[in-house]
């Protein structure tokens, strides 16, 4: 078995933990009423961007997020969330130089004692959490598990769905498809973008995301048979939608029920088996690495 198969198959214990580690990290988590921007790079962008809407939502304050190299961080902030699996990825480190002494800043990351935590103000590790595997799985799920419950989730259905999502067969027609849409809306948008970058990342294959409003806006032409369209949550598919898809004769995966971050376990299981499929090396991917390092960046 792949580490990253593993680490899937991992979540349900580290999602518990997450939770159970809560009254630990609380006090260095944005505070409600604090203008937040929250930072990251791949898998951590999206989560960032998933964080940011769950939070709004929640009513606990303006929170944007942007991919760290983007990031506006001359503007009015109360906090910096930077996400950072390793803690040494460049443009979030060179971020958190930014705001050093302007802006309070949190790094939540995976290793203890790296650069990233040096840089901020303050510290939230979950290195029970971490990853052998180039590609994150666990890391991003278990902090998005620490977010909501920081938020005043219940979670109690979520870890439920953690237990089906690393179990439950997996849809055919998704793992025969030769290119594979994700839609989201609010807070699964940034996992749907989440979904299609892990199966990018592990298998080298077609897929693209997208909100589910933007879907009919030019997207849906590329659906056509044998391609599958994998709203994540009840909410990414807007009525009507369905029979629109069906016009295309591409395969629609219908909303299961499960937390929609369960549904992302289950996109995940989907990369590791195609990337099984074509004979690759799921745990290093060529051309990937856990944190991207740059030399001469200044
Ligand atoms: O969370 P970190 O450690 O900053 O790393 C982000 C990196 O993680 C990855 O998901 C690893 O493949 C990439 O998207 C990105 O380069």
């Amino acid at each position: 078995m792949s580490h990253t198969a593993d680490e899937i198959a991992s979540q349900p214990a580290c999602w518990r933990q997450a939770v159970d580690l809560l009254p630990r990290h609380a006090a260095a988590l944005p505070q409600p009423g604090e203008r937040v921007a929250v930072i990251g790079c791949g898998t951590s962008w999206f989560m960032a961007q998933s964080y940011a809407a769950l939070r709004e939502a929640a009513g606990h304050g303006r929170t944007d997020a942007f991919a760290a190299s983007e990031a506006p961080l001359d503007r009015e902030y109360d906090r910096v969330l930077a996400l950072t699996r390793s803690g040494t990825t460049t443009e979030v480190l060179h971020a958190l130089e930014r705001v050093r002494g302007r802006i309070r800043s949190t790094a939540l990351t995976a290793v203890p004692d790296g650069p990233a935590g040096a840089l901020a103000d303050d510290s939230v590790v979950l290195d029970f959490a971490d990853e052998r595997s180039v590609v994150q799985t666990r890391f991003p799920t278990s902090q998005m598990i620490l977010l909501r419950a920081h938020l005043g989730e219940d979670l109690s259905a979520a870890l439920r769905d953690a237990d089906t999502a690393v179990t439950e067969e997996l849809d055919e027609r998704v793992l025969a498809a030769p290119q594979i849409t994700f839609l989201g809306a609010g807070w699964t948008y940034g996992l749907a973008q989440e979904a299609a970058l892990k199966v990018r990342e592990a298998a080298a294959w077609w897929t693209e995301s997208y909100p589910a409003m933007e879907y009919r806006h030019g997207p849906i032409g590329i659906a056509a048979p044998g391609r599958a369209v994998w709203p994540l949550g009840a909410a990414a598919l807007p009525a009507g939608l369905d029979g629109q898809i069906a016009a295309t004769g591409a395969h629609l995966v219908r909303p299961s029920g499960l937390d929609p971050l369960a549904e992302l376990v289950k996109a995940q299981r989907v990369a590791a088996e195609l990337a099984a499929t074509l004979g690759r090396d799921v745990d290093s991917p060529p051309h990937l690495t856990r944190s991207v390092v740059l030399e001469d960046a200044s």
